[in-house]
């Protein structure tokens, strides 16, 4: 620890505005995949990223592969942990100092039909991807509400806004983040609090090879729509685009991303379709 006396005004002022000048963003899910290609993203931006996920190692990797690893700061976190929520959060703001934004990225997939999937399986789904997010959403809400400034990025899904075979719960979970941060979106503008809800089709990421099956295990297949979608660097500029905009939703991804507005406007026309796509 350095001695407030060795440090001269200019050092002090130098250091502070330093580090004031730029924008600090927490990143869930960074080892890999969307998380891990924002955080680049990100840091070449010049932001400073705070990298979050289970895999300690997986996220020193990132911070190493990364423009600018002085900028990253390292912050192993399990979303089904929701009791270290509080020090993990105190620990973030004190990496740099304060927080504006998260990217809610943390998430995992699923896998199985409804009649074939035991309630712990639709439990951990709704607890990675909906509790998880929204107990950490509580606990950095105080930080943002004292600063009267700071931003969530949820990282939904196209199946947040339409349902779809095989991913009941999954999507039932993206679903209910919408819910949650609508509301927080008008409880909390007039203190300058943005949500940007950011929606992607198939991106190539190995969340397939992730995603849960009935018996709670991963699929550890890639599936065929994800291999053909969209780079994760690619989904990762327009979810830096989002952000910076301050947009409140935003679909990524190439043709499926219609699937939104099929469902909008013709609802039965699209349930149709859904039901002969190949999508499993
Ligand atoms: N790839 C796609 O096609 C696609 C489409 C729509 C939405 N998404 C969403 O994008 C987000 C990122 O997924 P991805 O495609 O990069 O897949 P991915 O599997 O590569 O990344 C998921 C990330 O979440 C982390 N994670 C999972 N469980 C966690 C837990 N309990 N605690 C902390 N971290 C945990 C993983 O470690 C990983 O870093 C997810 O929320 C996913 O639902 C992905």
């Amino acid at each position: 620890m350095i001695a407030i006396s060795t440090l001269s005004p200019t050092s002090i002022t130098k250091e502070s505005t330093g580090n004031m000048s730029k924008k600090v963003i927490w990143i869930t899910g960074a080892s890999s995949g969307i998380g891990e290609a924002s955080a680049y993203k990100f840091v070449s931006e010049g932001y400073q990223v705070i990298l979050s996920a289970r895999n300690k190692e997986a996220l020193e990797r990132v911070k190493t592969s990364s423009s600018n690893p002085e900028n990253c700061k390292v912050l192993p976190l399990d979303l089904m942990d929701q009791v270290s929520f509080p020090v993990k959060t105190a620990e973030a703001i004190a990496a740099f100092g304060h927080i504006d934004m998260v990217l809610h990225n943390g998430g995992i997939s699923q896998r199985s039909l409804i009649k074939d999937t035991p309630m712990e399986v639709d439990r951990k789904l709704m607890e990675v991807n909906f509790f998880g997010t929204v107990g950490l959403t509580k606990a950095i809400l105080p930080h943002f509400i004292q600063r009267k400034s700071g931003q969530f990025g949820v990282i939904s899904s196209l199946v947040g806004k339409f349902g779809s075979p095989y991913r009941s719960s999954y999507a039932a979970a993206k679903h209910a983040l919408h819910g949650f941060f609508e509301s927080l979106r008008l409880e909390h503008f007039e203190e300058n609090i943005a949500v940007t809800m950011i929606c992607p089709g198939f991106i190539k990421t190995d969340v397939s090879k992730n995603a849960l099956t009935a018996d709670g295990t991963p699929l550890n297949e890639m599936d065929k729509a994800q291999e053909n979608g969209m780079s994760a660097e690619e989904c990762a500029k327009e979810i830096f685009k989002a952000l910076e905009k301050k947009k409140e939703e935003v679909y990524i991804g190439g043709k499926e991303t219609f699937g939104i507005y099929l469902k909008r406007f013709v609802p039965t026309i699209f349930t149709k379709i859904l039901r002969k796509s190949e999508v499993r």
